[in-house]
């Protein structure tokens, strides 16, 4: 008996080992004969990917050997990474049907259930539900509600807030940004802002700028993300735990808020999003109503403050940083404001149109340091044909939005800032198709407006009342050439003295 077990064994172990060769190079090999070509990388884990260097920088560098597409294996993935304007518009936009779908990631998956729009497959609600969001934001759902308006109404609490700093003292802005960025959404969405040290508003702030938890649970749950059953084990197991709690609270007080609005729902008086949704859930075309329900509801909303918050305040946050390193364009800032209004003048959006070096400048941050370097991911929904390649189902498709930027072929010395790339002859400033922040195609960004509105009027407005001072107690200026890269790519915490100009 022990002597065929034996002689067996001696069969087997080969077998085996053959066996898990082939898998291992099955991971390590193309999926596809014309897959993009581009380093292979370790078996499983993929290309290597610098934690020194940008990301995004690492990736168009390899365009020298492999071309613009590039592609890969990340976590077993295929991925790939488009590195010009042109394929990626041509990729989002005109095969956008097929390249729009998500990657399904546990970890965001176990809190919204596939709920909410930024992680849903290019389907029949997604579809419905970004149409429906981009009338809402336009104000054709809502005319009471203007965007401009709700973002000059914070702007005003933004500096009245402000001006009770002790003069002289360095402060963080961030958490300021936060809270602005955080109480527009809260006012689109919910009907209404809050006061900044409300314990129920802090949270939603924490939930949606920390949303991996703090410093600490935010390694341990990144690392489930890339390996979702590490979910299940000490210590990420309660890092998971404290992340699931954190979300399920923001969510039951979004569903607790869309009650309250059920309670008072008047249809002819429409006063907010979870209004108007409610509105086609209950007297929208049939065909569309299955795509209106509370939990889709509930996980939209919750998307907007999520996909909202850290985005605008971190552009902002960059701003500042960038202003305290070239203080000469501050100052045209500032005299530009001060052209256009009268000391006693409201700022509006509508002084935008007066003011192209101020829409230079903040067009220049957008391109100079690209929040979503690498976009948010998309995913093929079938073997897809593009260019003289092919990207399998479920191929990962990124979007490198920061190689566009720092293109040389587009922009003349790109790793310099240079507001002035923006304004023509005339002074006038020129909305260039190449800065592309917000991506581009059929999962564009869906709070553009909002947010170029909300940064325009919150870094005027802080000019006009504060010239901004590098913190004396600082070694040096806030680190501009490098940050913090996640999925939002923001500048390591510094700190900032505010000079009164105007009184509030
Ligand atoms: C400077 C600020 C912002 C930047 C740079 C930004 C950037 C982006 C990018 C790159 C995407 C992914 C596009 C793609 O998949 O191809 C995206 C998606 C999205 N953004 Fe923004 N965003 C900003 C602000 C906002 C704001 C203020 C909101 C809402 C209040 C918002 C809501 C969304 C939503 C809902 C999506 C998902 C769209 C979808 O999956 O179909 N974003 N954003």
């Amino acid at each position: 008996m022990w002597s065929i077990l034996s002689q067996a064994a001696q069969f087997l172990w080969p077998v085996a080992i053959t066996l898990f060769l082939i898998k291992l190079y099955q991971w390590w090999e193309f999926p596809h004969a014309r897959f993009p070509p581009g380093p292979r990388g370790i078996p499983y884990i993929g290309s290597p990917i610098s934690n020194t260097k940008l990301r995004s920088e690492v990736i168009k560098d390899m365009e020298k050997t492999y071309g613009p597409v590039i592609g890969g294996k990340l976590m077993g993935i295929n991925t790939v990474v488009l590195n010009r304007f042109q394929d990626i518009h041509d990729a989002f936009t005109k095969q956008g049907s097929v390249i729009s779908d998500r990657p399904k990631m546990h970890v965001l998956n176990d809190v919204n259930q596939g709920y909410g729009l930024l992680e849903k497959n290019y389907d029949a609600t997604c579809k419905v539900h970004r149409k429906f969001g981009s009338s809402f934001f336009k104000g054709f759902l809502c005319s009471a509600m203007k965007i401009e308006d709700i973002s000059a109404n914070e702007s005003r609490y933004f500096i009245e807030e402000l001006m009770k700093q002790a003069p002289g003292v360095p402060i963080d802005l961030r958490p300021k940004f936060y809270n602005i960025t955080a109480n527009v959404i809260s006012r689109i969405t919910l009907g209404r802002r809050f006061d900044y040290d409300d314990p129920t508003f802090k949270k939603i702030v924490k939930a949606s700028t920390e949303a991996l938890g703090d410093a600490k649970d935010m390694k341990l749950m990144f690392v489930c993300m890339v390996f979702g059953v590490l979910r299940y084990v000490p210590p990420f197991r309660y890092a998971y735990q404290r992340y699931l709690a954190m979300h399920q609270e923001i969510l039951d007080f979004i569903e607790q808020k869309i009650d309250e609005h059920k309670e008072n729902f008047d249809p002819n008086d429409v006063k907010d999003f979870i209004d108007a949704f409610l509105k086609q859930q209950k007297f929208g075309p049939i065909k569309y109503q299955p795509h209106f329900n509370n939990a889709e509801l509930r996980g939209f909303v919750k998307d907007l403050f999520f996909a909202g918050t850290e985005t605008s305040s971190n552009t902002l946050s960059w701003a500042v940083a960038i202003l305290l390193h070239n203080p000469e364009y501050m100052e045209k800032m500032q005299k530009e404001i001060d052209s256009v209004l009268g000391p006693d003048e409201p700022l509006t959006l509508s002084h935008r149109d007066s003011m192209p070096m101020s829409c230079a400048i903040i067009q220049e941050v957008m391109r100079y340091r690209t929040l979503v370097q690498l976009g948010v991911p998309h995913t093929t929904s079938k073997d897809v044909d593009f260019k003289q390649f092919c990207m399998p189902k479920n191929t990962i498709v990124n979007a490198n939005l920061w190689a566009v930027h720092n293109n040389p072929e587009l922009w003349d010395k790109p790793h310099e800032f240079n507001p002035h790339r923006h304004l023509d002859e005339n002074g006038h400033f020129v909305a260039s198709p190449y800065v592309i922040p917000f991506g581009i195609g059929l999962r564009r960004c869906l709070g553009e407006r909002i947010a170029k509105t909300g940064i325009f009027l919150f870094l005027t407005s802080l000019l006009r009342y504060f010239t901004l001072l590098p913190d004396p107690t600082a070694k040096k200026l806030p680190e501009i050439d490098s940050g913090v890269q996640l999925i939002v790519y923001s500048p390591f915490v510094y700190k900032v003295v505010l000079q009164k100009r105007l009184q509030n």
